[in-house]
């Protein structure tokens, strides 16, 4: 039995401009989701998932096979929920050149799911990580991100980026711009998260942006403005010391550029009036900028503030879940149990 464990993620910068090829820099935040992978004799898959939530209720199964004959659940909630296992154990079986290896899988997870804060990713990299070890074949990390990436690209008919699997698999905070994937030295940053509960689906949001910039030329020129934008707060990052913690001029620029990444994000239709609220209720509490992350349609936010005033007020705004901070993690996937 192989247990790994890999980190969620905020985006402070980029998200949906970087899957038609501007750049983005997320951050790894200390969510993590956990899998462990126990080769079988047989060729079923079995899955088990303790922290699923779809659509307001759970879904609680064991799976067989891809057709899963034994699960109570109507098979497009079960192919929705797991899609993103049954990707990971394909690439597993590819890397390791074992088309019938079997498995029982268990995922454990404190990422909310569909909330922007790459639980998907999370779940593919630490599930390919774990089953690869398990059977003996392990990855380095380019190529884990890689596969991490291609299972993504399936379940999301081929809207993704590398972004997100990129980050859970490097940890800390990564830049990438089409095939150019990097770690980058950023000061640790005071992300604050708000949730309001809610999910969309990262495939469907994603559809949505393609369809309006095949539209509109306008859509397409806010994803270049958002690649623009990107550009300058890399260059802001790259200027600051690492090492020390942020200085409040880099902050108020930082969260600046957060603030225009929101509007043009919400131009583009991924924002919703939960989104909006906590983003105003942060700025209003004096955050240096807040904007919603990851696919966006309902999920989380995040902000910069070093005080308590963003959580605080945070937890008061109607529509808001739960607030926290969340800290970066350095570590990207890791070993729990060999
Ligand atoms: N604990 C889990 N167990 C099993 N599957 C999970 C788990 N967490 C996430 N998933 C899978 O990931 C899907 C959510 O992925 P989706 O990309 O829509 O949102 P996200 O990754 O949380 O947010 P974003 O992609 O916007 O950062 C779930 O529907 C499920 O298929
Ligand atoms: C919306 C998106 O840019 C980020 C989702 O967390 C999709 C992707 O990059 O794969
Ligand atoms: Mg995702």
């Amino acid at each position: 039995m192989t247990v790994c464990e890999a980190p969620g993620k905020v985006y402070l910068f980029g998200e949906h401009a970087v899957v038609y090829g501007e750049p983005a820099v997320p951050a790894a935040v200390e969510r993590r989701a956990t899998v462990t992978a126990e080769p079988r004799e047989d060729d079923h898959v079995r899955v088990e998932a303790e922290d699923l939530s779809l659509d307001g209720f759970t879904v609680e199964y064991a799976g067989g096979t891809s057709d899963r004959p034994d699960v109570d659940v109507p098979t497009p909630l079960v192919e929705a929920a797991m899609g993103y296992v049954d990707a990971a154990v394909e690439q597993a079986r590819d890397a390791a050149d074992a088309p019938d290896a079997g498995f029982d899988i268990t995922v454990e997870s404190d990422i909310p799911l569909g909330a922007g804060l790459g639980s998907s990713a999370a779940v593919v990299v630490a599930g390919i990580d774990a089953a690869t070890r398990a059977l003996g074949e392990p990855l380095d990390r380019r190529e884990l991100a890689d596969r991490a990436y291609r299972a993504e690209y399936e379940v999301q008919d081929g809207q993704a980026s590398r972004a997100d699997t990129f980050c859970s698999t490097m940890g800390g905070a990564v830049r990438v711009e089409g095939d150019d994937c990097e770690p980058i030295d950023a000061p640790n940053l005071p992300f604050v998260v708000g949730f309001d509960g809610g999910a969309g689906d990262t495939g469907e949001l994603v559809a949505g942006v393609r369809e309006l910039r095949a539209e509109h030329e306008f859509a397409a020129d806010t994803v270049e403005s958002i690649g623009d934008l990107v550009r300058a707060g890399e260059g802001l990052l790259a200027d600051a010391n690492p090492e020390r913690d942020p200085e409040p001029a880099l902050l108020a620029e930082l969260g600046e550029l957060m603030d225009f990444n929101h509007g043009l994000l919400a131009a583009l239709g991924v924002s919703a009036r939960s989104l909006d609220a906590m983003v105003w209720a942060a700025r209003d509490a004096g955050a240096h900028g807040a904007k919603l992350t990851g696919a966006g349609g309902g999920g989380c936010i995040v902000a910069l503030d070093e005080s308590d005033a963003t959580e605080t007020a945070l937890s008061f705004t109607q529509g808001c879940e739960e607030a926290f901070r969340a800290e970066l993690a350095t570590e990207g996937v890791r070993v729990v149990e060999p």
